[in-house]
């Protein structure tokens, strides 16, 4: 399980503070968003406003004598944006683009080819998945396909007690080899690259949480998704809209993916690219796209280029890190209008996550998700995530 398949029937999460007592996160300084921040106006929606990202550039990120506590604050905390890019990192674009060309091919495959790639045992969590998940509604979600695997690990255990107990994450990885032979080596290139770079962020916030809450190096966010056997990609493929599939789950800014912050530690995402008839082409509608809601309950855009990496935090990271590392709710709005007609929209995320075995010891004051945790606090990555499952998604058979 990632942290996708979970938000589809949660409420929007508010941003959430977590008092840790003596030192807390910083809140008085003004907002550094609002000088990031500008309005435009999108062709179909009255008015836009967009968001750029602090952008770190790789150079920066890999040298790790140089203190990026404030960029991280400033993106990742409590009064950040909750998202933040990294711009050229060697060899990225090209795997991106190698990736992303080959969604709407998957996701164009015949029917029956598809259905061989899906494994309703992981719960879909494992290849192709389409309509299986929950909208906001509650109906079926048939606007996005995804494919999902994890780039690290074709088979992460061999233990059949274990692959019983956390399906989600100890499944093994589907590859259409015969359909689309090249899909597995783009996916882990790209997937492996993206982790890398994430391990140089979680690095970073280390640093930054480290000088509020005392933290051995093993409990950090580095090491703990270095150790992970479960981090997982998802290749999404969003189709076109018609102008017919207005009903209420797409008539809003959710209209391609709803409100939700992601359950894991730390997501990378692609800037998305748009294709009809599989060319490439600028989106025609300036309104569509990635938008998040900032810790002061705006609704922003945000617009990140095609060679940089976003990050954002998962839920996992912000009960950790007591609130100085805070989650960001995000939805994905599509075009309309005319111009929308045959477009469609793919892009990668890759959720990485701690391991099914890591013992979390979730701090007494957190605020999400209290009724599954035990009362000593403890629990597995596996065990949470499972219980998540069960709470908000469909039951296993
Ligand atoms: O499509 C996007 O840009 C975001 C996708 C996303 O938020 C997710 O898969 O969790
Ligand atoms: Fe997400």
């Amino acid at each position: 399980m990632t942290s996708h398949l979970l938000y589809k029937t949660f409420p929007p999460t508010k941003f959430l503070f977590i008092s840790t007592g003596s030192s807390s996160p910083s809140s008085s300084q003004s907002n550094p968003l609002l000088s990031r921040q500008s309005s435009c106006r999108s062709m179909h929606s009255s008015s836009v406003t967009t968001a750029t990202p602090v952008t770190i550039s790789y150079s920066e990120l890999k040298d790790k004598n140089t203190d990026l506590s404030l960029k991280i604050e400033e993106g990742f905390g409590p009064n950040g944006l909750g998202i933040l890019s990294i711009t050229d990192v060697p060899g990225y674009s090209s795997l991106r683009r190698n990736l992303l060309h080959l969604s709407p091919r998957l996701a164009n495959l015949p029917e029956e080819v598809k259905k061989e790639l899906e494994d309703p045992d992981s719960r879909y969590n494992f290849g192709w998945s389409h309509g299986k998940e929950k909208l906001e509604s509650g109906k079926p979600d048939t606007l996005k396909g995804s494919f999902y695997a994890n780039p690290i690990l074709d088979r992460p255990t061999t233990d059949e007690s274990l692959l019983q107990r956390y399906p989600s994450y100890c499944g093994s990885n589907i590859w259409p080899n015969s359909e689309l032979p090249e899909l597995e080596v783009a996916f882990k290139s790209l997937g492996k690259l993206i982790l890398g770079v994430g391990l140089m962020v979680a690095f970073h916030c280390d640093r930054y949480v480290s000088k509020a809450i005392k933290m051995s190096e093993d409990k950090g966010l580095e090491q703990l998704l270095f150790r992970s056997r479960c981090h997982k990609g998802r290749l999404l493929y969003y189709f076109p809209t018609k102008e017919s599939d207005s009903t209420e789950d797409n008539k809003d800014m959710s209209s391609w993916c709803g409100w939700h912050t992601d359950h894991g530690s730390l997501t990378g995402l692609t800037c998305a690219m748009f294709t009809r008839d599989a060319v490439e082409i600028p989106c025609p509608d300036s309104g569509a796209g990635l938008y998040i809601r900032t810790r002061t309950d705006q609704i922003v855009k945000v617009v990140f280029g095609e060679d940089a990496i976003a990050y954002q935090i998962g839920e996992t990271t912000e009960i950790l890190s007591r609130g100085y590392l805070c989650a960001t709710p995000h939805c994905v709005r599509a075009p309309k209008g005319e111009d929308a007609c045959s477009l469609d929209r793919s892009t990668f995320a890759l959720f990485m996550q701690p391991d099914w075995d890591e013992k979390l010891n979730f701090p007494e004051e957190i605020h999400i998700h209290k009724e599954l945790i035990s009362p000593n606090g403890a629990l597995t990555f596996g065990e949470y995530t499972e219980k998540l499952l069960d709470k908000y998604y469909y039951q296993k058979t």
